[in-house]
């Protein structure tokens, strides 16, 4: 990256306090709180991350929680450099485990007990104002929740105690003298509604970070950011699904370099009923973005014949929606010769917000369009990057992108091709687009889409009988599917109204011919995950 251009990232212009990851299912929280709460900003990096790697200094460190143990043989530990760096250090549950471990590895151990829930927390009055300060003005007592197995089971060298539970006699410790801190509770979760208080103290007073960071700005930034990336010449061709990542992402890009920018929607065979059209209108008219509609659906569905297996599927989709980028790519720079807007197409624009980055098992390939391939001459640029759904929806609201876009559920790049188990071909598509309509359309009617973060109809492989008007019939089941979540790692089922479901079930079978059944799926993310493939 260009030196100036990492002069404008938000790490350079924001206080940041530097989140290391190890892999805990509330590491994002952190940054969340940190940022929307406290507006200390905050970057997640995995706990691997190797400090000379570093562009940044950061104001503080914070080491996540994680599902491992420290003593175990591959369990993960961060680069030692983190302690010469001078700066303040805060663990949680693993985090802090991971303190200890490094003074002297006797000092964490496997508990009698699993501690999941909620725990009183006793705050103890440290030696001197110092070790005092994570829990400044916190009183003497408050309610904690608690996650783990592994504890401390002495007091690290050094150390002194600063809060305890019934069950964690080390439930706080702070250096006697250095300004590293370790709790075993976790402050991020709601379920320590005084945990906030706990990270302020950490970021504002002990790190000195600015609590200044605001949407507004960032977008400022952003754009100045993204002139300096691109240069006077270079045009950008841009993945718009019309999703809410890519549309903001979009219409930042268009702000920053107006139409040196091309975004490109991919007709991929496998998007929603009228949707090419309908996000065509709403870019063009309504946000002035010029879009493309390339229409790869023969292509996409021709090499999906007779492919059976999930990954294999998303692979596919992933390779093909590279294939035609690069042949936009193309035509744009041959188009564009001997005009004003002549110059190469050097990026590529996605938006994708904030997944996680931690030491986590690869449960599916998430793509967006694929893994950008070496021979893909594109350097990608990824605005939102650093922003998860909630903040890329304040920020779209704040570039003045129409409410409904905003809130729109996300839907998969490999779009319905993961909600047809199994083959994909034209006739199940027709299918499975035809149930997802109505069944988005009788959720919008009854005024409950924004209360659940996502809803698709999924197509079953196999048949099942049915009885319809008398006749036989012999179709596939169409697998309803809405759920509420807040990071999409975690969700639950939405519970419906069961006179809603039944309306909705009596008007797929009625309407949708090639369905015989129902179902509602229940599963909650983990153990289920929020697609079907
Ligand atoms: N059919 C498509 N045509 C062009 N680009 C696409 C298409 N599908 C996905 N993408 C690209 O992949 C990225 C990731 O998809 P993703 O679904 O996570 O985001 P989104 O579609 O922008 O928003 P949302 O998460 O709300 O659906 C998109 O931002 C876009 O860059
Ligand atoms: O752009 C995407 N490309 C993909 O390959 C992909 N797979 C899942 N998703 C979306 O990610 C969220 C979590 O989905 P899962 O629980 O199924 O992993 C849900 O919101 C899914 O819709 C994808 N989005
Ligand atoms: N939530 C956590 O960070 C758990 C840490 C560790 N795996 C334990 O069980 O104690
Ligand atoms: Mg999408």
């Amino acid at each position: 990256m260009a030196a100036n251009v990492e002069a404008e990232a938000p790490h350079n212009t924001f206080d940041t306090i530097l989140l290391l990851d190890f892999g805990s299912q509330t590491s994002h929280l952190i940054l969340r709180r940190l940022r929307n709460e406290a507006r200390v900003y905050c970057e997640m990096l995995p706990c691997t991350t190797k400090l000379a790697e570093l562009t940044f200094k950061p104001k503080g460190i914070i080491l996540s929680g994680g599902p491992a143990s420290v003593y175990d043989k591959d369990a993960p530990h961060v680069d030692p450099a983190i302690f010469d760096l001078g700066v303040p250090i805060l663990g949680i549950c693993y985090g802090c485990q991971e303190l200890a471990w490094r003074i002297d590895s006797a000092n964490v151990a496997g508990g009698k007990i699993r501690e999941y829930g909620h725990a009183d927390v006793t705050i103890h009055n440290g030696a001197n104002s110092h070790t005092n300060r994570l829990f400044a003005g916190l009183g003497e007592t408050m309610h904690a929740y608690m996650s783990h197995f592994d504890k401390l089971v002495k007091l690290p060298e050094g150390f002194e105690v600063i809060a305890s539970t019934q069950n964690s006699e080390y439930a706080g410790i702070a250096h006697q003298t250095k300004p590293i801190y370790g709790v075993q509770f976790h402050p991020e979760l709601e379920h320590t509604p005084r945990g906030i208080e706990i990270l302020r103290n950490f970021a504002i007073e002990i790190c000195g970070a600015q609590p200044n960071w605001e949407m507004k700005d960032f977008i400022k930034k952003e754009i100045v950011r993204i002139r300096h990336l691109v240069g006077d010449r270079a045009q950008v061709i841009g993945a718009v699904s019309g999703g809410v990542d890519s549309t903001v992402a979009a219409k930042l890009m268009q702000e920053a370099i107006g139409d040196r920018f091309h975004a490109i929607l991919v007709n991929n065979g496998v998007m929603r009923l009228n949707e090419c059209e309908q996000v065509k209108e709403t870019l063009d008219e309504h946000l002035g973005i010029n879009l493309t509609v390339v229409d790869g659906a023969e292509l996409f569905l021709s090499r999906l014949k007779g492919v059976n297996e999930p990954e294999k599927k998303r692979k596919i989709i992933g390779a093909t929606f590279i294939d035609l980028f690069q042949q936009e790519a193309l035509r744009i720079e041959k188009e564009a010769e001997n005009t004003p807007n002549a110059g190469p197409v050097e990026w590529f624009l996605q938006g994708t917000s904030v997944s996680y980055k931690g030491p986590s098992a690869t449960i599916k390939t998430h793509h967006n369009v694929g893994g950008l391939p070496e021979t893909l001459k594109l350097k990608l640029i990824e605005p939102l990057r650093e922003l998860f759904k909630d903040e890329v929806r304040e920020f779209g609201r704040e570039l003045g992108i129409h409410r409904d876009l905003v809130m729109r559920h996300p839907f998969p790049g490999p779009g319905l091709a993961i909600r047809i188990l199994g083959e994909v071909d034209a006739e199940r598509v027709a299918i499975a687009r035809a149930a997802d309509h109505i069944f988005i359309s009788e959720i919008r009617a009854a005024g409950v889409y924004d209360e659940m973060s996502q809803a698709y109809v999924a197509i079953s492989k196999d048949r099942a009988v049915g009885v319809q008007g008398d006749a036989r019939v012999y179709g596939y089941i169409a697998i309803l599917r809405a759920v509420k979540t807040l990071d999409f790692m975690s969700a639950e089922p939405y519970n419906f109204d069961f006179a809603l479901l039944k309306k909705i079930s009596t008007r797929i079978v009625n309407e949708v011919e090639g369905i015989a059944r129902v179902t509602y799926d229940i599963t909650s993310k983990p153990p289920g995950t929020i697609e079907m493939e």
